[in-house]
Order: structure tokens, then sequence, then C-alpha cells
């Protein structure tokens, strides 16, 4: 909406506003329904439109008696008023926290803002409910119990139709209602802060509260995607060390599916499908300490426990000395030589204020080391935000990272976005793909780097941004710079550090990393495993989608998976089982440096016949190992020698992985 077109709103809500003062009706649609509704409720309850703000506001004890006890709710509102300060810069806005009555009890902003408010009575100790001071966002949120925005003339009272503001109400961790969080500025400026944005700041005070008010129960954080557990939008659910649900927050109710009154009947094993005991258990294992668990219902969702506090500790069969806790990057060692050195080099770098650059091909877990990096930092309480370059489109990525005002595209009225950036401030900026971005981008985010400071577009001031760089492509940089298609001083920037993984055909530890995913993904219980005949496929495949692929072979083989726990070769996904059966490395490859093998036409006729082809080949693979020894062979493979004989039987005479040393006369041993 233009300027124009917003002024002629605002005089038609203005002379609708006035139609409602002289008693006459409001013609619908004209006013949002939520603003009519509360100017109706201020004429039926006699509020007198240009009366003059009095400042009355509770006496001094009851102001005292209120501040105690809200003590709980000041104290959880205090860091995000701080931070949303922060964040506005000193812009012409303000942050106020009411109670349950609708009483100011902490106002803070811009000076020139708060003078004039304080003029109109937003003052600590004044209430602000409908009754005395008309529609307005703290009042009709009050009333309405919901987020609101008012904008300008939506204001039942003349004198506040300066301001233009946005409420939310706040509810304690036993669901009851109790206070309002507003952010106000003057409506000639700007239009309302979004209702999300506000919304999203009551979110984590309520979080808060729930820390302060349980400090002595289990919090179980959890969240659909793991990289939100730990942010506003995470579930929390309090458990007693039974594990009897006492509350939840408004997050973990909506992913649970249930209501606050139906979590008193519950424990963590109704609503989670799985024991609390061994949830508690599986915690303790995890390095990370994120669980994968199923609600039930059959949602999976990402679990932690309070770091380090409240699970309670195992009885001790006999004293241990301590082992030093585990840090989160620790998880990623599975045993090869290449990753522990790319962890060894993160560490250093971990607090140092230096550019990380990851390098290795797709899938090979650049973005979870960044986010693993991040949680290991002294950033790890702030945000990771990561950035797809090569996902957003070319037209968007600008704003999508550096953010925009209100206003500052044509239609005007689109909302603000304060971009990925500056989302990150205080905590880790994640660029995947930076090899594919555009020319004209590099400059602006050197500038950014350079800076310490981002400008959003349409905007006036720059945000000065505190974050750690962590940069990702499987791309050659250097080549890119040689061809022009890189800055090479933004190389530099970004190159603080580098730091390759290696693409899992590479990998030393791939039985390890089986493991150590199948654990991921059952959280931890039973026990799940690949058959050797299935290991043997796996290290003889080239795995072009690396780690992401094998995730995903794994889930959808256990997916598959009746009653047992050994995932078979018939288990596994036929399309994987088809590129297995084209692109078979040769048995003598060390694994170095092979890309895929040229694809060749596949041997069999259909998914059976490729099935049996993979059995032979590792059956072929374990009579190998064992230097011809059958007997060992098929124990290895926990089949009979009988099953052996008849699958050689099936074997071409001219089977192309047979090694030299496989004597026809061991065979039979
Ligand atoms: N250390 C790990 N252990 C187990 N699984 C992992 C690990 N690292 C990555 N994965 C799996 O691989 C998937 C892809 O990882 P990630 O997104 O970090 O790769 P990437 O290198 O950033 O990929 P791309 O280049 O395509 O963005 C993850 O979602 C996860 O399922």
């Amino acid at each position: 909406m233009s300027k124009m077109q917003e002024f002629a709103r605002l005089e038609t809500v203005a002379s609708m506003r006035r139609a409602v003062w002289d008693g006459n009706e409001c013609q619908p649609g004209k006013v949002a329904d939520v603003v009519l509704r509360s100017w109706t409720r201020c004429r039926a309850e006699g509020v007198v439109p240009n009366a003059r703000q009095e400042f009355d506001p509770i006496p001094r004890t009851a102001l005292d008696e209120t501040v105690e006890a809200k003590r709980a709710l000041i104290l959880a509102a205090e860091p995000v008023v701080d931070a949303l300060m922060e964040q506005m810069n000193d812009a012409p806005r303000m942050i106020i926290l009411n109670d349950e009555r609708g009483v100011v009890l902490l106002n803070q902003g811009n000076d020139t803002l708060l003078e004039d408010a304080r003029r109109r009575a937003v003052r600590v100790g004044v209430c602000w409910d409908e009754h005395a001071r008309g529609t307005n966002a703290m009042g009709t949120a009050l009333a309405e119990r919901r987020p609101v925005a008012i904008h300008g003339a939506e204001h039942y009272l003349e004198s506040n139709t300066i301001f233009t503001c946005t409420a939310a109400p706040i509810y304690d961790p036993f669901g009851e209602f109790t206070g309002i969080l507003d952010i106000s500025g003057y409506a000639g400026d700007m239009g309302p802060v979004p209702i999300p944005f506000v919304q999203m700041a009551v979110q984590f005070i309520e979080n808060q509260l729930f820390r302060q008010t349980f400090a002595d129960c289990i919090l179980l954080h959890f969240h659909v995607r793991p990289d939100f557990v730990g942010t506003m939008r995470e579930g929390i659910a309090v458990l007693s060390r039974e594990g009897t649900i006492v509350s939840m927050n408004r997050a973990g109710l909506k992913i649970a599916g249930l209501n606050l009154e139906a979590v008193a009947d519950h424990r963590f094993d109704s609503v989670f499908d799985l024991n609390f005991g061994a949830f508690l258990d599986h915690v303790r294992q995890s390095a990370f300490g994120l669980v994968r668990v199923s609600l039930y219902g059959g949602v999976q969702v990402y679990a932690r426990v309070e770091p380090g506090l409240r699970v309670p500790p195992r009885p001790a069969a006999h004293a241990r000395p301590p082992r030093p806790a585990p840090r989160p990057l620790d998880s990623l060692d599975t045993g090869d030589a290449a990753v522990r050195l790319a962890i060894d080099r993160a560490r250093r770098a971990i607090g140092r204020n230096l550019s990380i650059l990851i390098q290795g091909e797709t899938g090979a877990g650049k973005e979870v080391f960044a986010k693993h990096l991040h949680a290991e930092s002294p950033r790890s309480k702030g945000p990771f935000v990561a950035v797809n370059c090569a996902a957003i489109p070319e037209g968007l990525i600008e704003s999508e990272l550096f953010g925009y005002e209100e206003g500052a595209f044509t239609g005007g009225r689109r909302k603000g976005n304060i971009g990925k950036v500056a989302q990150a401030h205080g905590g880790t900026l994640f660029l995947d793909e930076i090899g594919d971005m555009a020319p004209g981008l590099q400059t602006r985010l050197l500038r950014v780097l350079q800076d310490r400071a981002v400008m959003p577009l349409g905007g006036r001031e720059p945000m000065p941004v505190d974050i750690a760089l962590v940069c990702a492509t499987h791309r050659n940089l250097r080549s890119l710079i040689a061809q022009g298609q890189f800055r090479e001083d933004l190389y530099y920037r970004l190159n603080g550090l580098a730091i390759s993984l290696p693409p899992l055909r590479q990998r030393s530890d791939l039985a390890a990393l089986v493991n150590h995913i199948l654990f991921q993904c059952c959280g931890g219980e039973p026990h799940y495993s690949v058959s050797p005949e299935v290991m043997t496929l796996f290290k003889r495949h080239a795995w072009p989608g690396n780690l992401r692929q094998l995730h995903n072979v794994l889930d959808a083989a256990l997916a598959m998976l009746d009653d047992g726990h050994v995932i078979e070769p018939h288990h596994l996904p036929e399309d994987f089982v088809m590129e297995v059966d084209s692109g078979l490395r040769p048995i003598e490859e060390d694994g170095s440096t092979a890309a895929h093998r040229a694809r060749q036409p596949a041997s069999g006729s259909g998914p059976a016949k490729k099935l049996q082809d993979l059995a032979l080949d590792a059956i072929e693979q374990a009579i190998e190992q064992n230097e011809g020894n059958i007997s060992v062979a098929a124990r290895q493979l926990g089949v009979s020698r009988t099953t052996i004989y008849r699958k050689l039987r099936q074997l071409s005479p001219t089977g192309c992985h047979r090694p030299a040393h496989w004597s026809q006369s061991r065979i039979g041993t």
C-alpha cells in the first residue's frame, strides 16, 4: 500500500471511529474486526474519546507489591527486552511489559519516544487496559487474549493516535495469562511491528519462565527439526524425575498435539514412543545430547535434556574418575583420521574470530560440521543461521541476506525483514554453496565482513553485527577465481581457516558411521545393525551422495525391517541397489581417489536378480578376506556353509572380482 493509500485508509478508520463515538454503527469490513470489537467495548464502557490522559499510577505500595509478585516475569523479560533494544539500535521504538491487569512494569526504548509516551501516561505503574485507555495494543491484547496490532487512528483515544503498537499476551508455565509484551513506535514513521516478531519475543519470555519455574525438574527440549532445538521455537516439556509430565510450553503442545489440561495426565512414555529410563540412558550416551525419538502418532522429533544438569545420575557401581565431558564435535569423530584432523583444526579456530571455509563434496556433512562447531563455540547460546546461497533465487538473496526496511519495495506495505546476517547476530552465520554467490553480492558480503555492519535495503543506518562466519562449498574456489567468477579478496576474507571433509568413499570409519547413524535413527533402542553382506556392499559403493545418501539408505532400510534388528540386502531401497549394481568399485581399488566407475549395464533382469548379485559379491568378498576359508567366511556372513556353496554355484565362471589367490583347493574347507 502506498503512502497515499495508507493515509486514505487511516482517514476512513478515523471517520469510522468518529461514527462509533457518536453512537452510530460502523460499516463492516472497513475496520478490522478486532478493532471494531474493541471500539464497541470502549463505547459500552463509557470511555471518553477526547479525555486528557490522566497520570494515575497505582499507589506506591501497591506498585511495590506488584513488582514483587511479578519478579519472575520481569526477570524472564529483561534479557529479551535488552536484546530487542540492541536490535532496534535506537530506532524510534519502545518496549513495554505489563502485568495481567495491564499495569506497566517496564518501559524502555528510544528517548524521544519515551518522553512523548510519558506525556501520554505510558509509565511504570499506570494501567493500560481498555477501560482506562481505550483501544490500544496492550489493553486490546488483554481483553482479547491474543496478539494484536493497533495502528494510528485505530486507537480509541485521540491522544494515542500518534502511536503504532503491537502486543501479545504472555502465559506462565501453568497456562495462566500473566502479562503482555508490547512494541510501539510513531504511526507516522512506520507500520506496526509485525505480530510474529512480538510473538517470538513472547515465546522467548515464556521459555525463560519455564526454566526459572522448574529449576528442580527435568527439562526436555524438542523439535521436529534438530536445528530448532535450543531456539525460541523449541518445545519444552517439564518432567518429574519419575517421568511424569508436569507442564509443556505452547510450542511443545503444538508439536505433541496436546492441550495443557491433557498434559497433566501424561507420562513421558505416553507422549513419546520410548521408555523414560531408556531415553535418559540414551541421552547419557549421546555425545551431543541430541536424541531422535518418536512421538506417539509417528512424528519424529529431536530432543535433548537441559545441558549438564537434570539427568539424575545413575548410581555408580564403583567410583570411577570423572571423564571429561564430551564436546559437540566429538560426536562426529567416528575414527577417520581426516575427519579427526578437521575437528582438531576447527577447534583451534574457535573463539578466534577467524572465518572458516569448509570444503567437501555434496552431502559430506559440511553443514552438520558447522552446526557442531557452533555448538562448541562460546557463541553456542546465540543463533545458528544457515543460508544456502544456491537455493535462493538470485533476485531474492540480497534481501534475504541483508534484510529490507518496510516499504523498501514497490507496494510499500510489504513488511520489513531484518535479514539472515542480522538474525545471526551473537551467533554463527553459515553460508552454504558460497561458490554460487553472484558477483554483486560478493561485493556486498565483503563490505559487511569488513565493516561488521549490515545495511538493509531501503535502510538509512547500518546495523552493527557480531557474527562468526562459516562458509561451505563443494566447488573449487581457486579455479572460480581464475575464471573471474569469485572475488579473490573475498576468498581471503572467508578463508581464515580451510577445513576439508573427506568424501565417504575415502573414509576409513564406514562401519562405525553406520552404527552411529543407526543409533541416531532409532533413539538407540533397540540396537540395529547391518548384516556383513550389506556392509560389504557398502564398502564397495562409491557413495556419490556421501553421508546424506548413507543416512537415507539406512533410514529407508529401517522402515523395511519387520521384527528383526539386522538390515539385510533385501531391506535396501531398490534404487540404491540398482545404483550399487551399476557402479560397484573394483575390489582392488584402494578407495583413495576413485570416482564412480563408468556405469555398466545391469547384469540382472530385475531387482531380485540384482539382490542375488549383491549377495554373491558379499560372499566373494568374505571368502577373499578369509583367504578362501569357506567356514570362516560363512561364520563372518552369518550364513551356513551350504548357503555359500549354493550361491557359489550361481557365480559366473568369469566372476569379475574373483581374486587370484582364491584357490579351488581351499573351497570346501
Ligand atoms: N557426522 C555425521 N554423522 C551422521 N550423519 C551425518 C553426518 N554428517 C552429515 N550427516 C547426514 O548427511 C546429511 C547431509 O549433511 P550436510 O547437510 O551437513 O551435508 P553438506 O556437505 O552440507 O551437503 P551439501 O553440500 O549438499 O549442502 C545430514 O542431514 C545427515 O543426515
